[in-house]
């Protein structure tokens, strides 16, 4: 693995604001509360944490959250309105996202405005958020579908009323990491406003995406616990801290131990349960059944995997079926205290592997100690 860098980067995590917009997702009270604080203690530094203008509810849910005095920042989303913020302020956050569609798709045939418009709230909402002491993200609704100069223009209106950072959302996910990367090295080389990206996974780039807005120069990256999201959901947490690690050499000081932990408990509290073979979390993602892999792994996992599964809290499971080899069929003998003679092995195999194909399946213990029973 390459050298750790040092470039710093930091997750806010969404889980329970767009991770909760998830078509038919509801958290209680007691979830969100549990969600909250397993990400503060695996050290997400900031989570967005819901949208005050729903009303009481999720207003009292906010509240709550704030006063469990946790070590995470809590930021809210509004749109670019007053009442929205002030809303916001009622909760007792301290950051917030104030978010303005920028593409003219969204401008002319959502929100019915001008780019004129567009501006003038923008000066609106930040200048009154700033009056209040707020932190400020400027949320860039369906940035990748927007025209990058009128991006940068908001961007100085952005920084010329104090915000602290941009945040670029692929709303529709249609970017490539390609297109991310030269967005943001773009926006960063036309602003000391600190990037965010925000990426969706309708195309199956959410992560992908994310990590190249981060080796753009973006210093924040958006996700939520599972890629829960808006339709094919956001990019991951634990995939994008574990690439950014393992694939970019980048450490977001976050304890990766716990995410299986983590990932199920949001599954179930979300309904959405997790795939077994869900990258980084999926309960069987680290188990072996070909021979080549097999082998090479009893001889030294790094052969064929990437990272160890303890890093996640995942275990390693080594299968018998149709693709085993001797040395895997060995070891499972020696396991089960099960001695045959050293010339009988590679015909137990052939049985071994006529049992998966007949039974499409993998062979239990119980399997292949019936197999050698009648051998
Ligand atoms: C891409 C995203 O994920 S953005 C986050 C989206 N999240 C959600 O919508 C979940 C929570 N939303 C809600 O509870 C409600 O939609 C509310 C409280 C925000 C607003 O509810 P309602 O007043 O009933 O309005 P409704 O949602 O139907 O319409 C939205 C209105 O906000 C306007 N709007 C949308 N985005 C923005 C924005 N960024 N800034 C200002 N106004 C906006 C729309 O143009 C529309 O205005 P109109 O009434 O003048 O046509
Ligand atoms: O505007 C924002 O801050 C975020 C909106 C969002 O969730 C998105 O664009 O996907």
């Amino acid at each position: 693995m390459a050298e750790q860098q040092t470039q710093e980067v930091i997750i806010t995590d969404t889980t329970l604001r767009d991770g909760e917009q998830t078509a038919g997702v509801v958290f209680s009270q007691q979830e969100r509360r549990q969600i909250a604080c397993m990400l503060d203690e695996i050290g997400v530094q900031e989570l967005e944490c819901g949208i005050p203008a729903m009303g009481r509810a999720e207003q009292d849910s906010i509240r709550a959250l704030v006063d469990l005095g946790l070590n995470a920042r809590l930021m809210t989303w509004n749109r670019a309105l007053i009442s929205d913020i002030q809303d916001s302020l009622h909760c007792g956050v301290t950051a917030v996202d104030i978010s303005l569609s920028l593409s003219d798709i969204h401008i002319e045939h959502k929100l019915k405005k001008s780019r004129k418009w567009v501006k003038e709230q923008l000066r609106t909402a930040l200048s009154f958020a700033k009056r209040h002491q707020l932190y400020v993200s400027v949320g860039g609704e369906d940035s990748s579908r927007a025209d990058m100069d009128f991006i940068i223009e908001l961007l100085q209106i952005a920084e010329q009323e104090g915000a602290d950072r941009f945040r670029y959302c692929d709303t529709l996910g249609i970017l490539n990491p390609m297109t991310m990367f030269s967005q943001v090295q773009q926006l960063a080389e036309s602003t000391n406003l600190d990037l965010e990206v925000h990426t969706h996974n309708d195309l199956g780039m959410a992560t992908a995406n994310a990590v190249a807005g981060i080796m753009a120069g973006a210093r924040f990256a958006s996700t939520t616990v599972n890629g829960l999201g808006e339709r094919a959901g956001n990019a991951a947490l634990e995939e994008v801290v574990m690439a950014l690690k393992h694939s970019c050499a980048l450490d977001p000081g976050i304890d990766a131990s716990r995410f299986t932990e983590l990932s199920r408990y949001v599954g179930q509290a979300s309904s959405r349960p997790v795939s077994p073979w869900k990258a980084v979390v999926g309960e069987r993602v680290f188990s072996h059944e070909s021979g080549l892999h097999t082998d090479g792994v009893l001889k030294n996992p790094e052969n064929y995997e990437g990272f160890n599964p303890s890093e996640v809290g995942l275990q390693r499971y080594l299968v018998l079926g149709k693709h085993s080899g001797r040395h895997g069929l060995e070891q499972r003998l020696l396991q089960l205290n099960c001695a045959i003679d050293p010339h009988e092995v590679n015909s137990l195999l052939t049985k071994v592997r006529d049992f998966s194909q007949t039974n499409k399946r993998a062979l239990s213990d119980q399997d292949l100690l019936n197999l050698c029973a009648i051998h």
